[in-house]
């Protein structure tokens, strides 16, 4: 490398990417940002790499004449961009694209490092997941993913240094999902806590506006966003688990919702019939309430039985995952050493600022590492 400038490359400016950009513009050595694309529209500081985009103020770099502006960019082009830079460079993934996902290893391959909190590549097919860590292995391209579990909550940092010091991880349980945290919590508070008369579809909604969920709500509601934590922890801990449907997930989903489209308009219909299932949600809330207990979407990896679960439970009322508050996560690593009282991470688990400031974090220490 001619140069000890690092260079960076940043896909998906929503909640997550412009809460990113925020931190990045205040870093005090921060990464050239030469490449910043989102689904219709890309801005590159053309072939020379200079002069930076200003993270701080992107928007209008779009009418810079010293920034190259063009439509949507492939993988392969961004590969092949980010590449030619004279020095280091790093991609930051803050979309939840699956295809760009599964590019990773064609970027860490050409020597492009990867900061990300989309789970996809890490959860799905396990054929990809081997094939990111042995394309890290093989060369000097560096992957960060703290944020595709509890956002910024030190988890996977946490759980891969249990691992690496040679601990024996036998079960990781808690709340992994920031949006059923709250959805929960404010839709059938603990006893004692500030009681609520909002309805399930309302509760969906203020999530949403919040930045809790994901692009698409139902990723969250039909479990899948925790199936692929799950499966994520799960692989650090060594468990070869293939894909995040290969063990059961409870959904949310009513059945009569199930079949609308993926696309924004089904989002959009999702949203607007959610109301008429309103009953189906206070009927589960009320048969916990029945027993004395709440209701509660939990999810569980025993590492030592190699079976992962994913769904809902009553919980006693005065239980540490009852009494969570907004959208905070609580995850109980039960390890050898740790003996019968785990160590727990509890805190903040969705929300733009919280998961960028992973990312940030994960940045600094590739650029730390990279030089
Ligand atoms: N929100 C949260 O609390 C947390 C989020 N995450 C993860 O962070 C990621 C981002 O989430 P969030 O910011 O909330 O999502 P948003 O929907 O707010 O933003 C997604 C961004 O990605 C862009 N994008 C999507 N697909 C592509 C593509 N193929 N090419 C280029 N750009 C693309 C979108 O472009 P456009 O602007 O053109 O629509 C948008 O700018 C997700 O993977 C999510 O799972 C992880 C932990 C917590
Ligand atoms: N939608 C997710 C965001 C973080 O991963 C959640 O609610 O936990
Ligand atoms: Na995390």
């Amino acid at each position: 490398m001619s140069s000890s400038q690092i260079y960076l490359g940043v896909v998906g400016v929503g909640g997550v990417g412009t809460a990113f950009l925020g931190q990045l513009s205040r870093l005090p050595n921060p990464p050239s940002l030469v490449l910043l694309a989102r689904t219709t529209q890309t801005l590159t500081s053309g072939t020379g790499y200079s002069p930076a985009i200003a993270a701080s103020d992107w928007q209008s770099a779009l009418s810079s004449p010293a920034v190259t502006t063009s439509g949507a960019i492939t993988p392969p082009k961004i590969v092949s961009y980010l590449q030619a830079a004279p020095g280091h460079s790093i991609l930051v993934d803050n979309t939840s694209d699956p295809s760009l996902a599964s590019a990773y290893p064609l970027f860490l391959r050409a020597g492009i490092s990867i900061v990300t909190p989309n789970k996809k590549a890490f959860s799905s097919d396990l054929s990809l997941w081997k094939d990111i860590f042995s394309a890290a292995a093989s060369g000097s391209a560096l992957v960060y993913h703290e944020s595709t579990v509890g956002a910024g909550l030190p988890v996977v940092s946490t759980l891969r240094d249990l691992v690496a010091t040679g601990d024996q991880v036998t079960r990781i349980e808690g709340v992994f999902s920031g949006t059923l945290s709250f959805l929960f919590n404010t839709f059938a508070p603990a006893a004692g806590s500030v009681s609520s008369s909002a309805q399930w579809s309302e509760v969906v909604a203020r999530a949403k506006q919040l930045g809790y969920t994901e692009p698409d709500p139902r990723d969250d509601l039909n479990g899948m966003d925790v199936a692929r934590k799950l499966t994520i922890l799960a692989r650090i801990a060594g468990l070869d688990v293939e894909s995040p449907d290969s063990f059961p997930v409870e959904s949310l989903i009513p059945a009569e919702l199930a079949s609308l489209p993926t696309t924004r308009e089904g989002i959009d219909q999702f949203m607007a019939r959610l109301p008429d299932f309103d009953t189906q949600m206070s009927a589960v809330k009320e048969k916990a309430e029945k027993s004395g207990k709440v209701v509660r979407y939990v999810g569980r990896v025993d590492v030592v039985t190699k079976q992962v679960s994913v769904g809902l439970q009553s919980i006693d009322g005065d239980s540490a995952i009852a009494r969570l508050k907004g959208s905070d996560n609580i995850i109980s690593f039960y390890t050898k050493r740790y003996g019968d009282r785990p160590m727990i991470i509890q805190g903040a688990g969705a929300g733009a600022d919280v998961t960028a400031m992973g990312v940030t974090a994960d940045l600094i220490k590739v650029m730390e590492r990279l030089k």
